[in-house]
């Protein structure tokens, strides 16, 4: 059991706290999620719990601090991001980079080869971990995390970036850890993950804790961080993010939102690619339910959310308080980018575009008109609030 009370955090004095007062538990048999966007704070509360980062609050591990914990690897297995990812030396073979690490926890050799197997590792224990893929190391970096036998494991966003099978074989892993008796807290940023993973989700907002619910209250109202970016061009922003396999939907006239990726990754590839901001903002959201009408897809799955008609509240998203399975929320086939965003022309001189009412979307999924290139500033199409999911391109 892990009790975290009151844990704060300020970097800068004058600026706002990168945590303020975060107050959870995370409980044996479960796996807890710490949700939120970049920046939220999931990775300072992690390093304030083990005591890397000096701050307010406390965190009990079965009733001690990290530091009262007599042999702490034996009892709190732990993956933070190196920054790197590399698991170890690159010219070092996986089998002897976790043997000496066993060798370092105190535990016999066999435990690193055990490991091995059940990280599915053992095919590749000869092979030097420059040749890994990312999914490799990060399965090599949790086998090191579990040398000591621990119950806790407190993982900083383990499947960012991995292949869907190796997000799925990390799940079904934590899954069977916690059904085990094992105390499990893992970040995310992607409420998809937490709702299909964890028993327990912890949402944080900009440093401070905004809801602590059981899962199945979580799908309920589905808080949701994502990035609220408005400009100009926003099609071809969409068309970028959407080609990397990230979560768009159309928010307003001149806006998208944003899943599964942070603020500071946006800005920089919409610098990379010329496209101007006008803002580029963290916001947590209730999502928006599917539609009912929409067919289940074949092939890969895609990510298409419409609300209701009468839901709208001009310039956000609808609150619903309706319960949908996250397995249904992934059943239809997304339009592309360029069907549901068309970037507004330039501004002429002296001649600001017309702000355009806000409507509603119709309850019955519609496929937008393309629109010729040489339409007048484009007026809002029914597709406000559209999510749309593209390919995941996300190798290994
Ligand atoms: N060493 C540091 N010095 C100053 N500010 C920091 C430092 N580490 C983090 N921050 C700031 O604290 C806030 C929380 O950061 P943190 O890394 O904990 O967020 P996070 O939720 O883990 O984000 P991500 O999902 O991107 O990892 C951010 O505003 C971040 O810029």
């Amino acid at each position: 059991m892990i009790q975290i009370t009151g844990l704060t955090k300020v970097y800068r004095r004058g600026r706002p706290p990168a945590l303020l007062d975060l107050t959870f538990d995370a409980r044996p048999g479960m796996v807890t999620a710490l949700l939120g966007a970049e920046g939220a704070g999931k990775t300072t509360a992690l390093r304030l719990m083990l005591e890397l980062e000096q701050g307010q609050g406390i965190t009990l591990f079965d009733g001690r601090t990290y530091r009262r914990l007599r042999r702490p690897e034996r009892e709190i297995g732990v993956l933070l991001p190196t920054g790197r990812p590399v698991a170890g030396h690159p010219g070092r073979r996986a089998r002897s980079h976790l043997r000496m690490l066993a060798g370092a926890v105190g535990v016999p050799a066999r435990r690193a080869d055990e490991l091995l197997e059940q990280t599915r590792l053992a095919g590749v224990a000869g092979h030097r971990l420059r040749s890994f893929s990312p999914g490799m190391h990060r399965r090599l970096s949790l086998a090191a995390a579990l040398l000591g036998s621990p119950g806790t494991l407190l993982l900083d966003a383990p499947t960012e970036g991995l292949s869907p099978r190796n997000i799925e074989w990390f799940h079904s892993f934590l899954r069977s850890f916690s059904v085990s008796g094992g105390t499990v807290l893992v970040t995310t940023r992607t409420m998809q993950e937490a709702s299909v993973l964890a028993d327990r989700v912890i949402t944080l907002d900009r440093g401070q804790l905004l809801a602590d619910q059981p899962v199945a209250e979580f799908r309920r109202t589905r808080l949701h961080p994502e990035v609220s970016v408005r400009g100009p061009q926003m099609a071809r922003l969409a068309d970028l993010l959407l080609s990397q396999g990230v979560e768009v939907r159309r928010d307003g006239g001149a806006g998208i939102a944003v899943s599964g990726i942070g603020r500071t990754e946006i800005g920089e590839l919409a610098y990379r690619h010329g496209i101007l901001l006008h803002e580029l903002a963290d916001r947590v959201v209730e999502q928006p339910v599917p539609h009912p009408a929409l067919p289940a897809a074949s092939g890969r799955s895609g990510h298409v959310q419409l609300r209701p008609a009468g839901q709208a509240e001009p310039g956000r998203p609808a609150v619903v308080g309706q319960s949908t399975p996250p397995d249904r929320i992934l059943q239809a086939t997304a339009p592309t980018a360029p069907q549901l965003f068309q970037d507004e022309p330039a501004p002429v001189a002296g001649r600001p575009p017309q702000a355009q009412p806000l409507q509603d979307q119709p309850p019955q999924a519609q496929r937008p008109q393309a629109q010729p290139s040489h339409a007048e500033p484009a007026a809002p199409t029914s597709l406000n609030h559209q999510p749309v999911t593209g390919p995941d391109h996300r190798s290994e």
